[in-house]
């Protein structure tokens, strides 16, 4: 530990440097939750003053004598980035970055640069108020299977943080409270005895309750299936679940062929050991009233739920025809349909009245696995609203990245997945079966040619089912 009076000269020039670059600020701010605060802090700043920076890293060096001791450093997006990197640089301890989405589909992991299974990291961050974003940061580390128990901050606000760390196993080293802060600016007469007071009042007033944030917040990726049928307001969602724990399989199988007789024999091999049936039924030549009849005597037997993956994208009114008339009828025999949120929530109300089977739902698309995909993050956040609203007719959400985990009830359907491939030459992105459950939060992966160009698809679906299964049960233990 540094504590040494020079050590603490160099600490309080330090703060008194952070005052004047402006990045402490007094007066009336108001927070990320619309409360007000009297002081605020925005270390983003700091990146533009790289001497400070250097001093900055020399001072969280020097005050972690045992820092060589961990294997690699990651900072919290984004603020603490630029500060872990110069410390990583300094210490020449290799560093590994967290994506805070993982947007580029297909290459790009949420935990960026080298490391390996079981190394020890140390979390690096500026400011420290409640502690959550240091939590998911440990959230997705832990999922990469790096060690997590230590990290390191720049200010601690005194608002609750570090219990809420502690409880999460996780020992919080501080650079400066906010009190010592305090301190070292009034010594310096950069603030009056009244701002100090008021600064104090605001702290003892707005503690974070870590009992309250410990409580509350839920996690699907941690939750068990079972367990998440009563948080689902949704039948097909309840019967899925159901279905998946008792049959213990989350594959869904893409039946993209061509064929009705074919279709119909994969149904037969692969049936027992898939959760789900996916059809593009308008691709099928052979389609007749008996095909749909042998379907869904197949899907009764080995208990599983027919899926036409129609992506419904036009007027609510169109698709509510698309839906239930014409050649295919799709309402009267596929309980679940997929469906774009492009064209607003008219699609779902629409699908949500049309006739048809009396128990049905829907997966929103909220993010594609082709290449190039135009879709953006608003247009996620705006699908996943959209869905939420409408939870007694949405399933879940088509996506590639962890979207909805404090959201239980629905269910994350990953399609791009196959063993020893990263592509189609058409658009089309693979990732693991690991990989989409441990790394991208999949509760459902889709796997289509991956087993039906198989040579044996039976034997094909039970070694996806064993991988994703065996991932599921990882991650809900870890
Ligand atoms: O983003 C998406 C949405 C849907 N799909 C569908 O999944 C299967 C994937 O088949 P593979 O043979 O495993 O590539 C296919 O039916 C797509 O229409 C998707 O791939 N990506």
């Amino acid at each position: 530990m540094a504590s040494s009076k020079c050590y603490e000269d160099r600490l309080k020039a330090f703060a008194v440097e952070l005052y004047k670059i402006n990045a402490v600020k007094f007066g009336e701010y108001k927070t990320k939750v619309g409360l007000m605060t009297p002081v605020y802090c925005d270390l983003r700043v700091i990146v533009s003053y790289p001497k400070l920076m250097g001093v900055l890293a020399d001072l969280i060096i020097e005050s972690m004598p045992h820092m060589k001791d961990f294997d690699i450093v990651c900072g919290v997006p984004y603020t603490a980035l630029p500060i872990a990197t110069t410390i990583s640089y300094k210490v020449d301890l290799p560093m590994v970055m967290r994506r805070k989405e993982a947007k580029d589909y297909g290459t790009k992991k949420l935990i960026e640069g080298f490391y390996k299974d079981n190394d020890t990291c140390l979390i690096i961050e500026d400011v420290v108020t409640s502690g959550s974003s240091i939590l998911e940061t440990v959230k997705d580390l832990t999922a990469a299977n790096i060690q997590t128990t230590e990290a390191v901050v720049l200010l601690n606000r005194e608002q609750g943080g570090e219990k809420l760390l502690k409880d999460n196993g996780i020992k919080m080293h501080a650079l400066l409270t906010m009190t010592q802060l305090m301190k070292f600016l009034k010594e310096a007469d950069c603030v009056t005895d009244e701002t100090c007071q008021k600064v104090a009042d605001y702290l003892k007033a707005s503690q974070v309750d870590a009992s309250v944030l410990n409580k509350t917040k839920l996690d699907r990726l941690k939750m068990p299936y079972e367990e998440r049928i009563s948080h689902s307001s949704n039948a097909i969602a309840k019967r899925l679940f159901k279905i998946m724990s008792e049959k213990k399989t989350n594959l869904c199988i893409a039946a993209d062929l061509t064929d009705a007789a074919e279709i119909l024999n994969l149904a037969e091999a692969v049936g027992p050991h898939v959760c789900l049936f996916k059809t593009h039924i308008d691709i099928v030549e052979g389609f007749s009233e008996v095909f749909v009849k042998n379907l869904k005597s197949i899907a009764e037997k080995h208990n599983f739920v027919l899926f036409e993956d129609r992506k419904f994208a036009d007027i609510g009114k169109t698709c509510q025809l698309q839906y239930s008339k014409g050649v295919y009828g799709v309402s009267s025999w596929a309980p679940l349909v997929t469906a774009h949120s492009l064209t607003g929530s008219g699609v779902l109300e629409a699908l949500e009245q049309a006739e048809g089977l009396a128990e049905r739902g829907v997966f929103v698309l909220a993010e594609c696995s082709a290449k190039g995909s135009l879709i953006d993050d608003k247009y996620v956040k705006a699908t996943v609203a959209m869905g939420v609203e409408k939870k007694s007719l949405v399933t879940g959400f088509v996506c590639q990245s962890k979207l909805f985990v404090e959201q239980p009830g629905f269910v994350q359907l990953t399609p791009g997945v196959q063993l020893g491939s990263s592509g189609d030459g058409l658009g089309q992105q693979y990732n693991t079966p690991e990989a989409v459950m441990l790394e991208r939060g999949a509760d459902v992966a889709v796997v289509g040619r991956g087993i039906t160009k198989a040579s044996n698809p039976a034997a094909a679906a039970v070694e996806y089912k064993k991988l994703l299964w065996d991932s599921y049960l990882k991650r809900i233990s870890n």
